[in-house]
C-alpha cells in the first residue's frame, strides 16, 4: 500500500500570510499564532510575507493573486467574521468560504482557511490565543503539512 502525506518540516517552503484588518483585534493575534507556528515548523523568517486587504470579503481576491505569483508553496487566509445584529455576519461568512475554496482548489499550492466566524468578540480571541488555542496557528501548520502532501503527489 502506498501512503502520500505531508511532513510538518516546513523547511525550504515559502509561505504568504494573506490578513483582513476588519476586526484587526482578532486578526492580528491570528497572525502572530500563524507566524510563530510557521517559525516552529522550520519556515524561514525572510520566507514569510504578509498581505493585507480591508476585511474577510477581500480575502479570496487577494489569495487569488498571492497564488498566481507562483512564488509560493503555501498561503494562509486569515480572518473573523463576527455576528452583529443584522444578517451581513452570513453573506460575508458563506462568501468567504466558497471563494477561499474556490481559490484552493485552483491554486498549484497549498491555501489554507484560517478564518473565524464566531457568534462574538468573546469567541473569536477564545480562538486567537487565548483559551481556545490560535486558529491561524493551526491554519498555518495545515498549510506546511498541505505544501508537502501536494509535493509528494506532484
Ligand atoms: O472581516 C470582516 N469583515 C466584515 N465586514 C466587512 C467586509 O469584509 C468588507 O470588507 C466590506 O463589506 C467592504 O467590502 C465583517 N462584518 O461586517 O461583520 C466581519 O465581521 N469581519
Amino acid at each position: 500500500m502506498n501512503v502520500y502525506e505531508g511532513s510538518l518540516v516546513g523547511t525550504g517552503l515559502k509561505a504568504a500570510l494573506v490578513v483582513a484588518r476588519f476586526n484587526s483585534l482578532v486578526t492580528e493575534q491570528l497572525l502572530v499564532g500563524a507566524a510563530d507556528a510557521l517559525r516552529r515548523h522550520g519556515v524561514a523568517d525572510g520566507d514569510v510575507d504578509v498581505f493585507r486587504c480591508p476585511g474577510t470579503f477581500e480575502l479570496p481576491a487577494v489569495l487569488r493573486r498571492v497564488v498566481a505569483t507562483g512564488r509560493y508553496d503555501a498561503v494562509v487566509a486569515l480572518g473573523a467574521v463576527i455576528r452583529g445584529g443584522t444578517p451581513h455576519f452570513e453573506y460575508v461568512s458563506a462568501e468567504v468560504t466558497k471563494g477561499v475554496a474556490h481559490v484552493a482548489m485552483e491554486a498549484g499550492c497549498a491555501v489554507t482557511m484560517g478564518v473565524l466566524t464566531c457568534d462574538s468578540m468573546e469567541q473569536a480571541l477564545e480562538r486567537a490565543g487565548v483559551k481556545a488555542g490560535n486558529k491561524g496557528a493551526d491554519a498555518a501548520a495545515a498549510a506546511v503539512e498541505q505544501a508537502n502532501v501536494l509535493r509528494a503527489i506532484a
